[in-house]
């Protein structure tokens, strides 16, 4: 069936976290409302830009258009951004059932709050391999009282502006900023909108969470006290349970897990999440888990349990590790791939300006999108020079202060043959700063990828690849690189269209970590006339 949504995007007062901000509604919601549908639904979504003084493009996070390229919402990539006043209409199949997202794909934009979720269930007649008898989404999230332009204009200054980290962790876009200090019109703890959100829960039930980050920085560890978790769904692939006390969670991960409610049922417990990979300054985020009849803001009469040590990376590699795919469900990657592309992560300098660049390219995304630009076949809109497929391995010090003297900034884009297997190997590497290695959970577009693999210090090309897995990888949208690690990735370019892999930390993005690839662009049927209107797109309307 086709489902259809008209949303309307505009700025509104909110106090997510008790602190009064500006946030991105749809139709008046931050986090915006739910997408429910099944498998094989079309959702055709009509995007009204009330934004007022600020453009707007919205990526179906996970769902890979299929025939649809020009519909995956990626400004400067497959669009050109919705511009205030005007209309534009989404139009895709979702065709697998499983745990997606959707959040603005312009600029920093997602920060300030333009994100969901979108749950597809399988078709009647089919069920899960595993049991639950309620079904709930959570998304989680991180919160900043700056706006997106202070945190863009801050990262593309001289002298750089960091944007720091988030005041506040969100649960279902709720969290608790200390308003101490403050004036009630600025901050009020008492307001309603910031009250913790609970999940209430019938003892002897169980649960099927399904959770979403939709953080711009921050990486989670997610768990409800006293309460273990059964593991059984990655973005959109089932995992081979495992039961767990604690679950990292990167930005633009979803998970399902089984939860039980099978302790004391007289009193709450807490539902936390705590930042890992980054030195935390921001206070756990907090919500209720609340067995019925038990007042739903009645506080557990515990402390919050304090979750997972940040910096504990090796508890972070091994649930990686961990997640693979379903007995009964692997589907089984090539054997061999065709193509292997190295991409080193660091962060340079350019021009003075702070960026981050794979194997010393910080992309720049040019002012006509990709998709129109090559259907159109138009030459003079990005640099034709392939870019690097490798760095210089032998000489690079993955730990020594990164100072790429040599790294420059371009619009050059990956040209994969359709149909062919395509090894990507993510190798990160220490920051600017001395003794400092981030994690970056890293996002493709319109596929999904085998986990190959995942590893400490610098990737080896003679004894890693033996240890790949080609037996049950899981199928992932979006991976974690660990610091100091690599990551080791396989994906068939079976899509045609233009897609983006990039870092999904909003601010990484915005400084370049991000990499287009091409594949089969010549299969790409007709693309709306609604996504042009920007750039050289402008000269083609007029004809
Ligand atoms: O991109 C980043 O810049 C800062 C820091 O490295 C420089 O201030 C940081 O923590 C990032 O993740």
């Amino acid at each position: 069936i086709e489902r259809h949504y008209i949303w309307e995007v505009s700025y509104q007062y909110k106090s997510l976290d008790c602190y009064k901000k500006l946030a991105i509604a749809i139709n008046g919601l931050t986090p915006g409302p739910t997408i429910s549908a099944v498998q094989g639904d079309t959702i055709v979504v009509d995007v009204v830009n009330n934004l007022l003084m600020e453009n707007v493009a919205i990526h179906w996070h996970g769902i890979r258009q299929r025939g649809t390229p020009w519909s995956d919402g990626a400004d400067g990539v497959t669009q050109c951004a919705i511009m205030p006043g005007e209309t534009y209409r989404y139009t895709f199949v979702v065709d697998r059932a499983g745990t997606y997202m959707y959040h603005s794909h312009y600029g920093m934009q997602k920060e300030a709050g333009l994100y969901g979720m979108i749950n597809v269930s399988l078709p009647l007649g089919v069920s899960e391999p595993f049991n639950y008898d309620f079904d709930r989404g959570i998304i989680l999230s991180d919160w900043y009282h700056h706006t997106s332009y202070e945190q863009a204009t801050g990262l593309s200054s001289i002298p750089f502006e960091w944007i720091g980290e988030p005041q506040s962790l969100l649960i279902n876009g709720r969290g608790n900023y200390n308003c101490s200090g403050l004036a009630p019109i600025v901050c009020n703890s008492t307001n309603p909108q910031c009250s913790p959100s609970t999940l209430t829960v019938i003892s002897g039930k169980t649960y099927r969470l399904r959770l979403a980050s939709l953080t711009s920085l921050s990486s989670l560890s997610f768990q409800i006290e006293d309460h273990e978790m059964t593991v059984v769904e990655a973005d959109g692939h089932y995992v081979e349970p495992f039961v767990t006390k604690n679950l990292y969670i990167y930005s633009g991960e979803t998970y399902s897990v089984l939860v039980t409610a099978n302790q004391d049922p007289s009193r709450n417990y807490w539902t936390s999440i705590n930042v890992v990979t980054r030195k935390p300054q921001t206070p756990n985020g907090l919500a209720i888990f609340n067995y019925y009849p038990n007042h739903f803001h009645e506080f557990p009469p515990t402390n919050p349990p304090p979750g997972p040590l940040w910096n504990d990376t090796q508890s972070q590699m091994n649930q990686s590790v961990t997640i693979k795919a379903r007995q009964g469900y692997i589907v089984t990657p090539p054997k061999k791939s065709d193509r292997v592309i190295v991409l080193l992560n660091t962060q340079n300098k350019i021009n003075g300006y702070v960026r981050w660049s794979l194997n010393n390219v910080s992309h720049s995304l040019p002012s006509t999108p990709y998709l129109i630009a090559l259907r159109e076949h138009m030459t003079d809109v990005f640099d034709p020079t392939p870019p690097p497929e490798d760095y210089d391995s032998e000489n690079y010090d993955i730990y020594s202060v990164s100072n790429n003297t040599n790294a420059n900034s371009s619009t050059s884009i990956y040209r994969l043959q359709f149909n062919s297997t395509v090894d990507i190997i993510l190798q990160s590497a220490n920051s600017m700063t001395a003794n400092c290695s981030e994690a970056h959970p890293w996002h493709l577009h319109g596929h999904d990828f085998w986990v190959l693999g995942y590893g400490e210090g610098k990737f080896n090309s003679s004894g890693d690849i033996e240890k790949y897995n080609l037996v049950d990888p899981i199928m992932k949208n979006t991976v974690p690189l660990h610091p100091y690690g690599w990551t080791a990735l396989r994906f068939q370019a079976d899509n045609p269209g233009v897609w983006l892999f990039h870092c999904h930390i909003e601010a990484h993005f915005f400084l370049g970590m991000l990499m287009v690839f091409e594949s089969g662009v010549e299969k790409v049927g007709c693309i709306p006339k609604s996504n042009y209107g920007c750039g050289k797109t402008k000269s083609l309307i007029k004809r």
